[in-house]
């Protein structure tokens, strides 16, 4: 078969922002859109990290390939502007990848504001450029939930629902964009534990629950970990397969999963 582009071309020309971009999941995240040469915007609160990542790939990739933009998805007003600088710069946002996320069990509110209101945030404002019916270009939205948004976390009970939030949102916007016409796919990965920072020194993670690190450490010990390749690998399968929208991918270190839902029907 005559390929008109390199499978490593597929996303030439996509303009990508991912948010938690920094480290872990999200950096991954954004190393392998860069790999398949998407332009990518990285957000993140953590300035030294992000820009040490922008200034590794783009000795790879060239000027012009990585930004990275200070922004905290707690607040609306630094995502409005993170996102008027893409467009200002590269014209356009194709992919967003709402990835950001704590988990804390002691300040759960913040766990609230970042892990579900944050994708909900990066959503809305996003579609304000990338929605077709007010002149954009269509596009996907990935948002990073978790295994603990498919099962109670019985160590993390806010964390959870924030997860279970993010996987409704999505099922749910993905249907109103396909409905209203929007011409933007929204998906969801469910990874199960990943080796990053997040599930590091647990216990002093899960505030009134750190009795149950035990039974969080064990399950971790069944499981074993995904990497954070594993995971973005997952993540790319979703933005090139334009016929994935409001699907839920669960990921396993035994492989993947697309999860299916009782029928509202
Ligand atoms: N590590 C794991 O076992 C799993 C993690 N996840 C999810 O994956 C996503 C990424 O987590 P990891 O890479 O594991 O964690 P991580 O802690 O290694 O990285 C999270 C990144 O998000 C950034 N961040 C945190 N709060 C932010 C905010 N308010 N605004 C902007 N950036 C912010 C951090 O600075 C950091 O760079 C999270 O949503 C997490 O819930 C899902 C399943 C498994
Ligand atoms: C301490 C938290 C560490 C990391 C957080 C991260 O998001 C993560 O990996 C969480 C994993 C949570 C797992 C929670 C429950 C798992 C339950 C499963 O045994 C069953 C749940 C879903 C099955 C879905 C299905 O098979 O249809």
């Amino acid at each position: 078969m005559l390929r008109l582009t390199s499978p490593k071309m597929a996303l030439d020309g996509k303009i990508a922002v991912v948010t938690g971009a920094a480290v872990g999941i999200g950096e991954a995240i954004a190393r392998t859109l860069l790999q398949n040469s998407a332009t990518v915007v990285l957000l993140d609160v953590n300035d030294a990290a992000g820009k040490a990542v922008v200034e590794d790939v783009t000795k790879q990739y060239g000027e012009d390939k990585a930004l990275f933009l200070r922004c905290n998805v707690e607040s609306e007003e630094q995502i409005k502007a993170a996102f008027q600088k893409t467009v200002d710069t590269f014209g356009g946002i194709d992919i967003l990848c709402n990835n950001a996320g704590i988990l804390n069990e002691s300040e759960w509110e913040k766990t609230v504001s970042v892990n579900l209101l944050g994708v909900v945030r990066g959503t809305y404002v996003a579609l304000q450029h990338m929605n077709k019916l007010t002149g954009g270009r269509g596009g996907v939205v990935v948002n990073t939930a978790s295994m603990a948004g498919l099962g109670p976390l019985v160590s993390c009970p806010v964390y959870t629902a924030t997860k279970h939030g993010v996987v409704g949102f999505t099922r749910a916007m993905a249907a109103a964009s396909a409905v209203s016409g929007y011409g933007v796919r929204c998906n969801a990965i469910c990874p199960h534990f990943v080796q990053t920072d997040l599930i590091t020194n647990i216990k002093s993670k899960l505030g009134q629950f750190s009795h149950l690190d035990d039974a969080t450490n064990q399950m971790m010990e069944n499981t074993g970990l995904l990497t954070v390749s594993e995971v973005a690998e997952s993540v790319l399968e979703l933005v090139m397969d334009e016929t994935k929208n409001g699907d839920v991918l669960m990921i396993l270190k035994q492989g993947k999963q697309y999860i299916t839902f009782p029928s509202m029907q």
